[in-house]
């Protein structure tokens, strides 16, 4: 990088991972959200990648946290050098000028929680700061002209939230957000196994069952993988076969928890503009959205064309580097 030439990055702080994009290279990072620090010392022993591996196996006095719940600053002190950690990884040290960084956050962030962001991000060495909320990011990311007079919803279904929002004019005209997304569909897997097989599971077994055999709509040809874990009743290990038709049954709650809310928004949208919608159809976004048969399920009970971006994990990330492109070209 040439010395004085200015940076753009866009952040996404998702709270399994963060994700960060610079113009003209993509997405060039992507590592959990977690720090590593000694509760002694308050010392920061790691960050990222390295810290997720310490989990579970440092002494007593060394905690791997995640600072952002829910996509929110929990700890301010620690979210701020773990956001200059990730700068200094993605840019390197070798810039004289601080680069512009477009963070991505909740749609139903507080002012306080917003401030809280926007100084982290200048304290980690930002020369100038903008917030973009998170459904934006996504339709941007999902290549949607969101500075057009028309209606476009997108649903975007991370790992501990799915916001719902329709978008016109680069601003959310109504929006909903709820504690339901792709974690909860693995500890729906998790319950289910305990309940009709007594048979106990970590959540990481969940979520490989939901990524290999899992769906929300009947699948046209049946799956089965087997699953191995603790009989609850003889507490030996034990295994047991599991279909995509259970899945089906032990995530319906959760995906109807999804679909109402999308339903929630809808009924909100003004006639202009759900006429759109119903034209141009649903965008799914998102690693949640990788679950088999949203797309089906939704589509079957909105009765609106639903489709899933391209790349859905990395939109926000993308979508939130573009961001200050687009607002300047709206400016022009
Ligand atoms: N192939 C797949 N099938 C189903 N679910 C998947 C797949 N790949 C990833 N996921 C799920 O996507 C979720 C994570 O999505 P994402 O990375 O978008 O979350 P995030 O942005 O960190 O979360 P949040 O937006 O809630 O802060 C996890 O629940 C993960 O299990």
């Amino acid at each position: 990088m040439a010395f004085g030439v200015s940076t753009d990055i866009g952040i996404d702080l998702g709270t399994a991972s963060i994700l960060v994009y610079i113009k003209g290279k993509g997405v060039v990072l992507k590592e959990p959200s977690v720090v590593a620090y000694d509760r002694n010392t308050n010392e920061i022993k790691a960050i990222g990648e390295e810290a997720r591996m310490m989990i579970g196996r440092t002494p007593g006095n060394i905690v791997a946290i995640r600072p952002l719940k829910q996509g929110v600053i929990a700890d301010y002190t620690i979210t701020e050098k773990m956001i200059r950690y990730f700068i200094q990884k993605a840019i390197g040290k070798r810039t004289f000028r601080k680069p512009r960084i477009c963070v991505c956050v909740p749609s139903q962030i507080t002012e306080v929680e917003r401030k809280a962001v926007e100084d982290a991000t200048f304290n980690a060495g930002a020369r100038e700061v903008y917030l973009v909320e998170e459904p934006l990011a996504a339709a941007i990311g999902a290549g949607i002209d969101i500075t057009k007079p028309c209606g476009n919803m997108i649903v975007d279904i991370g790992g501990g939230t799915t916001d719902v929002a329709v978008i016109s004019l680069a601003g959310t005209v109504v929006s909903e957000s709820i504690k339901v997304a792709g974690d909860d569909f693995n500890e729906a897997i998790v319950r289910y196994m305990r309940k009709k097989h007594n048979l106990l599971i970590g959540e990481r077994t969940g979520e490989e069952i939901k990524i290999k055999i899992g769906t929300c709509y009947p699948r046209q040809e049946e799956l089965a993988i087997d699953v191995r874990g603790r009989n609850l009743v003889t507490g030996l290990p034990k295994t047991v076969t599991i279909t995509s038709e259970e899945t089906l049954e032990a995530l319906s709650e959760s995906a109807n928890q999804i679909v109402e809310a999308v339903h929630m928004v809808l009924e909100k949208t003004p006639p202009e503009l759900a006429a759109d919608i119903s034209d141009r159809g649903i965008v799914l976004t998102g690693g949640g959205a990788l679950l088999t048969g949203l797309e089906q399920l939704l589509e079957e009970r909105l009765g609106i064309t639903t489709m899933t971006a391209e790349e859905p994990t990395t939109c926000v990330a993308v979508g939130t580097g573009k961001y200050m492109e687009v607002m300047n070209s709206i400016r022009d």
